[in-house]
């Protein structure tokens, strides 16, 4: 299974194409727009958010919400585009020297860009932009319906937003906070440090990171490889979520700690259980060993690093003059942690979803899940 995207971020659309998705699998509209619609969401979202209200077009391969094994075309319209057609001036013969944008951003792709490139920075920033992430939430959430309907459950936490770490145990009162708040993060000292944090940096022009968990639920054990460095599958999470704009290191279980720690209070005792199989009295790991799902639930962490664009602008130079002069600042979120959890959740599931067809090779979901239950009934009564 593959998927391209293309689009800019003031283009006219997004668009994409999934290729390698089984026959019969259930894909409901409903389920990505509102996984678009979560993506939007947060308090340190900047003005392009009231602008667009992403919404899935799947174009082909899907006849009364099923897949029909065909590859899968979906866009996603800008809204912003109408704001924006003479800047692009796409597929149009057109004047652009007066719309060069020469002041390139610290901490963007701009000025590495503009000179692998040899272009302006506007050629660069409209693809390098988080805009794109749109589309890989549209595309994570076919995966992800596809993995729910295999028992497979992916749930994203915000850690720590600007300095300040949520603390929470009970899974289900997290749960029920993330329902009802808008940071979401299951602890209200934190949701609201956190609000003031996001106050403070607003009026001073400043922006915010924070740190992430993505976690993966019911996975049998044996996805991804020991064999070949490309078919581990830590490997190939930490290659998804670093692809992710702003993401700048990932941790599998106990993370960065392990280096702290003896061997003994970090690797994870095995036991044996009559009717479950094999198990693990802890999950330091994180429900990876040797690049294969081990069986316990998959936790992986990733810190976003603060917004780029800031309102008080670093210096910077112009391409031209080569003047110092203040980086440019059109418009800017000035916080997207939360929105940055639904796109990891969603490139996740694209990984997970991926290293189970290549366990299960199938051309029809039928064929998918005869496969899948046939294995993990055959983990649990496994002789040597
Ligand atoms: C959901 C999301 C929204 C983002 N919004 C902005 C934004 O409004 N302004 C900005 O400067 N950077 C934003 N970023 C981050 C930049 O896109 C990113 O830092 C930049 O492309 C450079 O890439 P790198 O940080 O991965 O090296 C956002 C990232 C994500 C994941
Ligand atoms: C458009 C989205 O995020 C954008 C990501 C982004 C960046 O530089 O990454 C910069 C901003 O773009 P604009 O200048 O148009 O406001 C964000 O709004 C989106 O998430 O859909």
């Amino acid at each position: 299974m593959r998927f391209l995207t293309a689009g800019e971020s003031h283009g006219q659309k997004l668009v994409g194409i999934i290729e390698g998705l089984p026959s019969g699998m259930k894909i409901s509209k409903d389920r990505i727009d509102e996984a678009l619609r979560q993506r939007q969401q947060g308090p340190g979202r900047g003005g392009r958010m009231a602008i667009e209200q992403d919404e899935v077009h799947l174009v082909s391969g899907v006849r009364g919400g099923v897949s029909t094994g065909a590859p899968i075309a979906l866009e996603i319209l800008n809204r912003d585009w109408e704001n924006w057609e003479k800047v692009m001036a796409w597929g149009k013969e057109a004047d652009l020297e007066s719309r060069k944008v020469m002041t390139p951003r610290p901490g963007h792709a701009d000025l590495t860009g503009a000179l692998k490139y040899h272009t302006e920075v506007r050629n660069i920033l409209e693809r390098a932009s988080a805009r794109e992430t749109a589309m890989r939430v549209a595309i994570g959430s076919i995966a992800r319906q596809g993995l729910s309907a295999l028992g497979v459950e992916i749930k994203g936490h915000v850690l720590a937003v600007g300095g300040v770490h949520a603390e929470y145990v009970d899974e289900d009162a997290y749960w029920q906070r993330v329902k009802q708040s808008e940071w979401s993060v299951g602890d209200p000292v934190a949701e609201q440090q956190m609000g003031e944090r996001l106050m403070v940096a607003r009026s001073e022009g400043e922006s915010l990171g924070g740190l992430l968990e993505v976690q993966v639920h019911h996975l049998p054990a044996g996805l991804g490889s020991h064999v070949q460095w490309d078919r581990k599958l830590d490997g190939k999470l930490a290659q998804a979520v670093l692809s992710v704009q702003a993401m700048k290191g990932i941790s599998f279980g106990l993370g960065f700690d392990m280096g702290d720690r003896m061997g003994s209070k970090v690797h994870d005792p095995i036991y044996y259980c009559q009717g479950q199989g094999f198990k693990r009295r802890t999950n330091h790991a994180g429900g990876i060993e040797g690049g294969m799902s081990n069986g316990e639930p998959i936790i992986l962490q990733t810190v976003m690093k603060p917004i780029p664009t800031l309102y008080q602008p670093l210096e910077t130079v112009h391409l031209k003059t080569k003047e110092v002069v203040k980086a440019s600042v059109e418009r800017s979120d000035v916080c997207a942690v939360p929105a940055a959890l639904v796109v990891l959740e969603h490139v996740v599931a694209w990984v997970i979803a991926e290293a189970v067809l290549e366990k299960f090779p199938a051309d029809s979901f039928l064929e998918l899940q005869t496969a899948w239950e046939a294995y993990i009934g055959n983990l649990l009564t496994m002789e040597f």
